[in-house]
């Protein structure tokens, strides 16, 4: 990932056509500004080996030079992605389904949890898959490269480290590989967390997103996508369980907000440009290489540390429950709503691409009470309980899903109770941390 030569970098960001290379003000001032820096060395006899050099560098690596890139690529010995033919080539082998039915898929944010879980899944049934990730530090990096090396690279996903917001990645991507799918997870994740950096919101679920709407609509034959919206659209409302056709204008946090706001936003992508797109409003999953942000999560840390934790409560020792929905489950209904969606038709098509919010939930909402009794049993540990008034922080009282449209839609039956998943969670997290970090319990 370390550029060889920053002059060589800095040109390899310059999106470039064959033919059509212009190099960016930016650029050439860059290099101005190196060769200012070497012609001001005293020794003015310096000069001519300095124009030599010059000439020499456009002569022989100039990405214009001597191969011919596809449709734009660029083909430089240096990218910000490694070296670019032996990075095209393993990006174009992990993107090969192994039967000519199998789908081709970008899994946007990769070595999230859902991600990660996701791309292993499509791969070992044998779709093609590219995973794309920024590793961003919104919670512990190591646990994203750990989900990378046990469980991406052993399933053979290739996955590009870059962001959502890169529309030159992007292009280049797409024009690398002719995808049938984007299953599109990269997201500024977590309720609470909205009210300390809003701007990350902003950043991923929305500007994220329209960049990535952008660069599918502008493919000849635009991938179907389907994406991860959130059961915290459904903010306020308080009729259980949660239907799709229930209202979604009063959301409770910023972070829900950005998730409805893209749910229009894709509906617009569809209506304008005959996008297939399906939005997945997930409903607090959780499991085996889950997010350290999430309560049951952090909850199990905390009580093997010996620390207190708060558990929310409403007005008047109202229940705080969630429909926590284990993560195979919520795999399964990726899959299912990749091999069920329409073709996008395109902006040329006469029918337009399908458009569908469906529920991924449990339909069996636990409240945070009983969540930490089971851990506590789990654990054979008990916790420091601390019961505090749930404060207005982004969350909500309640989640439930109805799941009928996901049983129609994708035959969807949410299988694991949450005791059960706990399980396997506990004993992950008991492998994962004693290999890891035995100092920090
Ligand atoms: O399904 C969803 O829509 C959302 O699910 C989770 O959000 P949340 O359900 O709030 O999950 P947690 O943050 O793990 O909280 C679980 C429960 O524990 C409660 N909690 C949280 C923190 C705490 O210190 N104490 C406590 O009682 C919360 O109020 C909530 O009822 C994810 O963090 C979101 O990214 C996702 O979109």
């Amino acid at each position: 990932m370390i550029p060889l030569n920053p002059i060589l970098s800095h040109i390899d960001n310059i999106p470039s056509t064959a033919g059509k290379f212009k190099p960016e003000k930016s650029s050439v001032c860059y290099i101005h500004h190196r060769l200012r820096f070497h012609i001001s060395h005293p020794k003015l006899t310096l000069w001519p080996i300095i124009f030599l050099s010059f000439i020499l560098f456009f002569f022989f690596l100039s990405p214009t030079s001597t191969t011919a890139p596809r449709r734009g690529l660029r083909t430089t010995t240096t990218t910000s992605h490694g070296g670019s033919s032996r990075w095209e080539t393993r990006l174009k082998s992990s993107a090969k389904p192994r039967s000519c039915t199998g789908h081709t898929v970008l899994v946007t944010g990769a070595v999230g949890f859902i991600g990660a879980h996701a791309s292993v899944a499509l791969k070992r049934r044998g779709d093609g898959v590219v995973g794309l990730d920024n590793f961003n530090r919104y919670y512990d990096v190591n646990l994203k490269h750990s989900r990378k090396s046990k469980l991406l690279d052993r399933a053979g996903v290739f996955v590009v480290e870059g962001d959502i917001n890169d529309d030159v990645l992007l292009r280049r991507i797409f024009d690398l590989v002719q995808f049938t799918h984007v299953l599109h997870l990269a997201a500024q994740a977590g309720v609470r967390y909205a009210m300390i950096n809003p701007n990350s919101y902003i950043k991923s679920n929305i500007d994220g997103f329209v960049n990535l709407l952008e660069a599918v609509k502008s493919i000849t034959e635009p991938p179907a996508m389907v994406w991860a919206s959130s059961s915290s659209v459904y903010g306020l409302n308080s009729k259980v369980p949660f239907s799709e056709k229930d209202r979604t204008d009063q959301p409770a946090s910023l972070y829900a907000a950005t998730k409805k706001a893209g749910e229009e936003i894709a509906h617009a992508y569809n209506h304008i440009y005959g996008l297939s797109i399906t939005g997945l409003r997930f409903f607090t999953v959780y499991g085996p290489w889950g997010r350290p942000d999430m309560a049951y999560f952090f909850f199990t840390k905390d009580i093997l540390n010996r620390k207190e934790i708060s558990i929310f409560e409403g007005d008047n020792h109202g229940t705080i429950a969630r429909d926590f929905t284990y993560i195979d489950d919520v795999v399964k209904g990726c899959l299912s709503a990749i091999d069920t969606a329409n073709k996008s038709s395109g902006n040329g098509g006469k029918k337009k691409g399908e458009f569908r919010i469906i529920n991924l939930g449990n339909t069996s909402p636990v409240s945070v009470h009983k969540l930490v009794r089971i851990l506590e049993k789990l654990l054979k540990m008990k916790a420091k309980k601390k019961v505090v008034l749930m404060p207005r922080n982004g969350d909500v009282a309640l989640t439930h899903a109805n799941i009928s449209l996901a049983r129609i839609e994708l035959g969807y039956e949410p299988r694991m109770d949450l005791e059960m998943g706990l399980k396997k969670f506990v004993k992950w997290y008991l492998d994962y941390y004693d290999v890891k970090k035995k100092s920090s319990w």
